[in-house]
Formats: C-alpha cells, sequence, structure tokens
C-alpha cells in the first residue's frame, strides 16, 4: 500500500470519503490563512479561499491521487502496423512534491506498436491522470512509460518529457529560462539509434 505523493489511491476510498477529504483539507487550509494572520472574515477575496484550494487539490490539480484510471479501450493491431508512431506535445499540468508548485511543459510519446493498440486521446488521458500529483519529473516520466508498456506492451517505447519548475521560477533560485528534459527509451528505441532518429525527426517541431 502506497500513499507516496504521487500513488494513486483510488482503490482505498469508499463512497464519502472524498467529501471528507476535501473538507478536512479546507479546514486546514484555513488554519494556514490564519496561521499567516490574513483576515478572512473581512476580506471578501480571502473568504471562500480555503475552500477554493481544498478543490483545487482534491478535484483539480491533484485529482490524479484520487480517481480512478480513465477507460482505456484496447483494441488489437489486426494489420500488423509495425512502424513508428508518435504523438504530442500533450500538455503537462503537474506540481513538484518539494513546494506543491506548478510544472507545465510538453510531452511527447513514440510507439513501435506490438499486438495492442489504443486510441491516441487515451495518451492525453493518462498522461493527464498521472501528471495531476505532486511529482519529481523523473519519477512522473517513468510512471508514464510503466502505464503505457503495461497496456501497450509494444516493440518499443519513447517518452519525452520537458517542463519549466515553478519552484526555480516563482521563488528559489529564480531562474526563469531553465526547462528539465527527461526521456525513457524502451525496446526498439533503446536497442537501435535508427529507431531513435526516426522518433526524434518525427517530434522535432
Ligand atoms: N530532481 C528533481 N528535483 C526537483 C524537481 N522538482 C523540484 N526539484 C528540486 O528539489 C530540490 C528541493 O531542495 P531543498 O533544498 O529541499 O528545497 P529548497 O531549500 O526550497 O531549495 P531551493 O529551490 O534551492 O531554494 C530543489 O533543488 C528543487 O529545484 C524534480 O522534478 N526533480
Amino acid at each position: 500500500m502506497s500513499f507516496a505523493p504521487n500513488a494513486n489511491i483510488a482503490k482505498h476510498l469508499l463512497p464519502g470519503d472524498i467529501e471528507v477529504i476535501q473538507t478536512e483539507v479546507e479546514r486546514h487550509m484555513q488554519a494556514v490563512l490564519d496561521a499567516l494572520v490574513i483576515d478572512t472574515n473581512h476580506d471578501h477575496n480571502t473568504q471562500g479561499t480555503a475552500k477554493r484550494i481544498a478543490k483545487m487539490y482534491v478535484r483539480e490539480v491533484f485529482a490524479g491521487r484520487f480517481e480512478a484510471a480513465p477507460e482505456v479501450t484496447e483494441c488489437q493491431n489486426d494489420s500488423g502496423l509495425d512502424a513508428v508512431y508518435s504523438l504530442g506535445p500533450i500538455a503537462v499540468r503537474s506540481a513538484c512534491a518539494h513546494h506543491l508548485v506548478p510544472v507545465t511543459g510538453r510531452i511527447w510519446v513514440g510507439v513501435l506498436p506490438g499486438d495492442k493498440l489504443i486510441g491516441i486521446s487515451k495518451f492525453v488521458r493518462l498522461a493527464n491522470w498521472i501528471l495531476s500529483r505532486p511529482h519529481l519529473q523523473e519519477e512522473a516520466t517513468l510512471m508514464l512509460a510503466d502505464e503505457l508498456e503495461g497496456r501497450l506492451k509494444p516493440k518499443g517505447l519513447a517518452v519525452v518529457l520537458k517542463a519549466q519548475h515553478q519552484c526555480m521560477v516563482w521563488r528559489g533560485v529564480r531562474e526563469t529560462g531553465t526547462i528539465m528534459t527527461t526521456s525513457i527509451m524502451r525496446g526498439a528505441f533503446r536497442d537501435s539509434k535508427a529507431m531513435r532518429t526516426e522518433f526524434m525527426a518525427q517530434i522535432k517541431d
């Protein structure tokens, strides 16, 4: 059982639990605002802030912790397609586990199919589900690759994630230009330079 920041805990939740979690987060966020000496009682802008933040964390930006995986219809690769395809960019909307501030960027995926295919929108659904949790970028990339590999059983899989971390922009080193790139190459993409080159050429623009 894992309750790590980037774990999905949907299978541990009973009906009604998500409402309880959201109410708890709201109560504690109000305590944070109180601790920051913000008088939310006499300011209409922050009066509903604890409630808004709780909704944002539980239902939006960290929904990938609480919601079950999206439905992914699989079909057989009946025509025996044996060519590289790629898709992207897929928008990254995540948060770093250290400061809980946004990580935004883009993902590209390359597949040399095996026996299974999935609809291309499902790559986006799965990426959104995994990324909407507090993460380390390295782990997010690995988690997405594992998820896609488990579902597609491809002959080759490539995942490239480029992102900007607001914990380095908004605060801390305050560096506005730094992009982190993580990439995972498996199967044919790991073994063959020609395959990697073909994938890179496909996503170049
Ligand atoms: N490897 C990795 N590091 C990350 C990621 N997101 C944030 N970090 C880094 O995690 C580190 C946390 O360092 P700490 O020293 O505990 O935190 P801090 O004092 O706020 O660090 P500064 O950001 O340097 O001010 C920082 O260097 C962040 O830049 C990520 O996805 N991957």
